[in-house]
């Protein structure tokens, strides 16, 4: 179950829509990879080529160093976990975790003469049996082995599908946005098992969603796609503190990234609305681009930056101050604070805000990230 899976130049178009460009992914032993991106960007085409449902134009797929880009899927020896649980309704729990293991031992045992068949076929339905319990224990659903999808929770019969997929042991599991059908609070819930059971099993996660917030809990590392290619590979740390592009900065962090646009001026230090920011742009030609600020880095002064408040909301331990640029009333900000920091702000007032020049991000016209350092670090 600790198989490596290599991507190296993956193509693919529907008609004359190129929906993957040029995929070079390399998935390491026991990693739990997400896949992340918007509706449309190519992740379920690409997992679907990994578990060969899908071929594609260019390029190869290698698992555990074996090329298998030819190969059926039920050749690949991989688990694929899909939002539809897929639970066959009329078999019990433990027919439904045992079909794949029956599918495949007793279909070599029936290969064998008849006394033989029948002598192995024993053998095999009593290692079936074990290796279900195993997996039903596993996922600590041993007591829902009797009962039929439908006496079943939605959590409940996720647990069954990866009980499903666990007793094949798999080189990898992929799964495709498992956790979508579940309500909000089963979500948080099934996100630590996940976790869990990849850390337990250490096996091969490739994980596709467009839930950033479960890439960021569960991930190893994150491949963001967007428009069919990686933007950014990283760790969930590496994208949050160092996006690559405006697309990652935007697509990662909740609440989203404060971003307003900015001007570099000819000696690289950079201008919000007249107000110069203590931070030079490196290597970057004078013009518009943008500042990126998270949440959480800008805090409230008696000098800095003029915002007008919205309104407060407390959240638990985290308080967000929603408020607008007064230079521009359409660049709303948000601030996060803790919910015992003072706020002497009241809905429409004016504050002063500033951040650690080291905290900001900068993007050029492209969408680019460009060095930006505080300007008391520059070389004069
Ligand atoms: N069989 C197909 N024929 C034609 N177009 C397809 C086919 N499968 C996918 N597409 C298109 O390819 C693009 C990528 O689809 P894909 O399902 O991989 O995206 P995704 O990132 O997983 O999106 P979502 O999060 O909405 O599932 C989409 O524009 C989709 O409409």
């Amino acid at each position: 179950m600790q198989q490596s899976v290599e991507l190296a130049g993956i193509g693919k178009g529907f008609g004359a829509f190129d929906v993957l460009k040029n995929i070079d992914l390399s998935v390491r032993p026991g990693e739990f990879l997400s896949l992340v991106g918007m509706s449309g960007c190519g992740k379920s085409t690409l997992l679907r080529i990994i578990a060969g449902l899908e071929r594609p134009d260019r390029g190869s797929v290698a698992i555990g160093g074996s090329d298998v880009t030819e190969l059926d899927p039920s050749a690949r020896n991989l688990a694929m976990v899909f939002q539809s649980y897929a639970l066959y309704p009329h078999m019990s729990v433990r027919q439904n975790i045992a079909t794949p293991l029956r599918m495949r031992r007793l279909s070599l045992a029936g290969r064998l003469p008849l006394v033989g068949a029948l002598a192995a076929s024993a053998e095999v339905l009593h290692d079936i049996d074990k290796s279900v319990e195993q997996a039903a224990e596993t996922l600590q659903i041993s007591h829902l082995l009797d009962r039929k999808p439908a006496q079943l929770s939605g959590g409940q019969r996720q647990r069954v599908a990866l009980a499903r997929a666990l007793v094949r042991s798999p080189a990898a599991f992929l799964m495709d946005e498992p956790l979508s059908n579940l309500d909000a609070k089963l979500r948080a819930h099934m996100r630590n098992e996940l976790a869990a059971l990849h850390c337990r099993l250490g096996a091969t996660f490739i994980y596709v969603t467009h839930d950033q917030i479960e890439a960021m809990t569960m991930s190893d590392r994150i491949a963001l796609m967007n428009e069919g290619q990686i933007e950014q590979l990283g760790t969930p740390s590496q994208l949050y503190e160092h996006p690559a592009t405006l697309t990652v900065a935007r697509f990662i962090g909740t609440p989203s990234i404060n971003l307003v646009p900015v001007e570099v001026l000819s000696n690289g230090s950079v201008s919000l609305f007249g107000h110069v920011l203590g931070l030079a742009a490196g290597g970057h030609d004078a013009g518009p681009a943008t500042l990126g600020v998270r949440a959480e880095h800008i805090s409230i002064g008696s000098e800095g930056l003029p915002l007008r408040v919205l309104r407060t909301e407390t959240h638990g331990a985290d308080r967000f101050v929603h408020a607008h640029l007064l230079a521009d009333e359409t660049l709303r900000v948000t601030l996060r604070l803790t919910a015992g920091e003072p706020l002497a702000a009241d809905t429409a007032d004016v504050i002063q805000v500033s951040f650690p020049p080291e905290r900001a991000h900068l993007f050029g016209r492209d969408g680019v990230r460009l060095a930006a350092l505080p300007t008391d670090r520059v070389a004069a």
